[in-house]
């Protein structure tokens, strides 16, 4: 039988432990480097920050014009005032670091390998080894579904540390409202109905949390942490490391560093799904994830998508006889499998642009 072992990736942990040369599946290649380097450029301006809670409350012309003006520009902004506590981001960051500290075996309890060796969505270890040429992201992960709660999986999820299940259901029930109060504000930004983009997630629409750890690599300058994709789903809500940086997003050409975030917001960007629901009006952006040479970094990030039954297109009142509809429409499921082929092959810039008419 031919050897399939490539498709059974290392834990990075383990590798980074070593603090030996990456394997070769890790590096990129002189193409993929495409002349540039991994250490990106400063952002022109500080990251949009709008604050949610008057947004919300009070409908701010000040704030709805910066969250039009950040979905329009970048595709994303952190969120301020947003009404989670700090200390339950604080546990949660806290709680991931604890389980990304356990030993492997302990770990592999939640494995994402059936048997060891068959793929699935959820649980514990790397993303899908696809192809044998495929360069591999600098990261272990966990990744959970979270929504509809009737549909977890509750094998994957840890047991330690004690907390963390329970503060994974708390921080879910916080990001919930924090993703209707966003959609809402951007509902009415484009003047839809202001419950319109709410009501396009029905009681099947998933929710996943992907926790990230990229421990130290002995080679920031070739290996990336995640390597360039935009987010299938409909909108991301990310609580980032407050010590160490890591997050790039791609703008006219230029890689740009996130500042970590020490103040306790949450950054936010917006997907695939979203890009083709507003009709392009607001694009999912291009991000990727660098390596530290020295230190280990967390993310945890929240993944809203719609059922996957649903056929996602432009949203009707956003189309008139000058605004065409831009993009084919597709059920969710058909276009996530074009979605991961797509990154998995490295392929780029954007899908979405694969997918207009
Ligand atoms: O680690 C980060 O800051 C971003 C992670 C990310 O892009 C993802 O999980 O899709
Ligand atoms: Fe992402």
């Amino acid at each position: 039988m031919a050897d399939e072992s490539w498709r059974l990736p290392n834990s990075v942990q383990q590798l980074a432990a070593n603090m030996q040369e990456p394997p070769s599946q890790y590096l990129l290649r002189e193409q993929e480097l495409l002349g540039g380097n991994l250490a990106g450029a400063e952002m022109p301006e500080p990251v949009p920050t709008i604050d949610l809670g008057l947004l919300s409350a009070s409908n701010d012309p000040e704030e709805a014009a910066k969250l039009l003006s950040a979905l329009k520009t970048w595709g994303f902004f952190q969120i301020s005032n947003h009404g989670m506590e700090a200390s339950m981001m604080d546990s949660v960051m806290t709680a991931s670091r604890e389980f990304f500290h356990l030993p492997l075996e302990e770990k592999k309890k939640c494995s994402n390998l059936i048997d060891g060796k068959h793929f699935q969505v959820e649980g514990y270890g790397n993303d899908q080894v696809r192809t044998q040429d495929q360069r591999l992201d600098w990261s272990d992960r966990l990744h959970l579904r979270v929504e509809p709660e009737g549909g977890r999986n509750l094998a994957h999820w840890p047991t330690h540390p004690k907390s963390f299940r329970d503060n994974l259901h708390e921080y879910a029930l916080k990001c919930k409202r924090i993703k209707s109060d966003i959609l809402r504000a951007m509902a009415k930004i484009l003047k839809l109905d202001e419950d319109c983009l709410v009501n396009q997630f029905n009681s099947n629409a998933p929710t996943f949390a992907r926790f990230n750890h990229f421990p130290p690599c002995p080679r920031p300058d070739l290996v990336l942490g995640i390597k360039p994709h935009a987010d299938f789903p409909a909108l991301t809500v990310l609580l980032m490391d407050k010590d160490v940086a890591g997050l790039q997003y791609l703008r006219d050409g230029t890689w740009y560093n996130v500042p970590a975030a020490c103040d306790h917001t949450l950054l936010i960007n917006i997907g695939l799904t979203m890009e083709i629901m507003t009709n392009g009006i607001f694009r999912g952006p291009m991000h990727r994830v660098v390596t530290n040479a020295d230190k280990e970094r967390i993310s945890v990030a929240m993944f809203y998508g719609v059922d996957p039954e649903q056929e996602i297109g432009p949203i009707a009142h956003l189309l008139s006889e000058e605004q065409s509809a831009q993009y084919r429409k597709m059920k969710a499921k058909d276009l996530l499998v074009l979605h991961h082929e797509h990154y998995a092959g490295g392929r780029g810039p954007r899908i979405a642009d694969a997918l207009k008419i």
